[in-house]
């Protein structure tokens, strides 16, 4: 009999501390000042606080979505949670395999063949040799790049790259899954074979996380929310609740606004 241990997530007190590169106010009147400025005023360094303590628990068969303002830390904690980010305070338990799905069609070597990127991508993402032996085909075949496979990267068109990124990232189904919205990789023939795809792996994993500005798939997909303003957790709950929540905050930051606005305008 085997013994399988279930996929969990849990982050403690995550803090990251990011550094800022503050340029002084210039008022360029000529491109010498300009030239000399930009020579002789480097920028200041300052931290800045961008996760504060944030602490939450994600159990298998759960579908988590983050919501929250602009710049409120949600893709930063997806950079965090998938290790890219290293935490200034605060630690990660996890137990499961992960895969991220955040920038497909970054990390590419342009030099390097198709078929050699899938090779270098697959053994960052922890792949054994026979496995990827075996996923070759099928990845450039999803991609639709089989003709392609001995042309140098730099050559593919954007498009192609994210198709290849995605094709890769999406090739093995993994127990965790993180990921920002739905990816709209290449053409409408290509996003609507992506979003089958996608289904599938988000139905097969045992944790999802997804971070997005988008109700209906996070009501869709999603089963607990966690909401995020200016780098904490302002709420946790059912994603219902969670949503009905980041609303009124947005109701009340909009009426805030006008107010502003009304006692500035006169
Ligand atoms: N590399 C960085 N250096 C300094 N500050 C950063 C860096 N990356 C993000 N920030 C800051 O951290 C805050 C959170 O950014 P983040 O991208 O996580 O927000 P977000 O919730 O994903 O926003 P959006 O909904 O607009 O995508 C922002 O104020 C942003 O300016």
């Amino acid at each position: 009999m085997t013994t399988m241990t279930a996929a969990h997530l849990a982050a403690y007190n995550l803090t990251l501390d990011l550094p800022l590169f503050l340029q002084g106010e210039r008022t360029a009147t000529s491109w010498f000042s300009t030239l000399v400025g930009a020579a002789f005023d480097p920028p200041k360094r300052e931290f800045r606080r961008v996760l504060d303590g944030i602490t939450f628990r994600v159990e298998e068969g759960d579908r988590i979505g983050i919501v929250g303002r602009n710049g409120a830390g949600k893709s930063t904690l997806l950079r965090v949670l998938t290790g890219a980010y290293q935490p200034t305070q605060g630690w990660i338990e996890e137990s499961g395999t992960k895969q991220a799905l955040l920038n497909i069609s970054l990390g590419f070597n342009g030099e390097a063949t198709v078929r050699e990127n899938i090779f270098l991508r697959g053994t960052a993402m922890g792949l054994r040799t026979a496995q990827l032996r075996d996923l070759m085909e099928p990845v450039m075949e999803f991609a639709e790049l089989r003709e392609k496979a001995n042309h140098r990267l730099k050559t593919l068109s954007s498009g192609q790259r994210m198709r290849l990124g995605f094709s890769i990232a999406t090739a093995i189904q993994h127990d965790i899954m993180v990921m920002d919205e739905w990816i709209g990789a290449g053409d409408a023939g290509f996003i609507k074979k992506a979003r089958e795809r996608m289904r599938s792996r988000v139905n097969g994993a045992k944790i999802v996380i997804l971070a997005s500005h988008n109700f209906g798939l996070m009501k869709d997909v999603c089963n607990k929310g966690l909401l995020l303003e200016r780098g904490k957790v302002m709420h946790a709950g059912p994603i219902l609740e969670t949503l009905k929540v980041y609303e009124d905050l947005l109701k009340t930051t909009a009426a805030s606004n006008v107010e502003d606005a009304e006692a500035g305008g006169g």
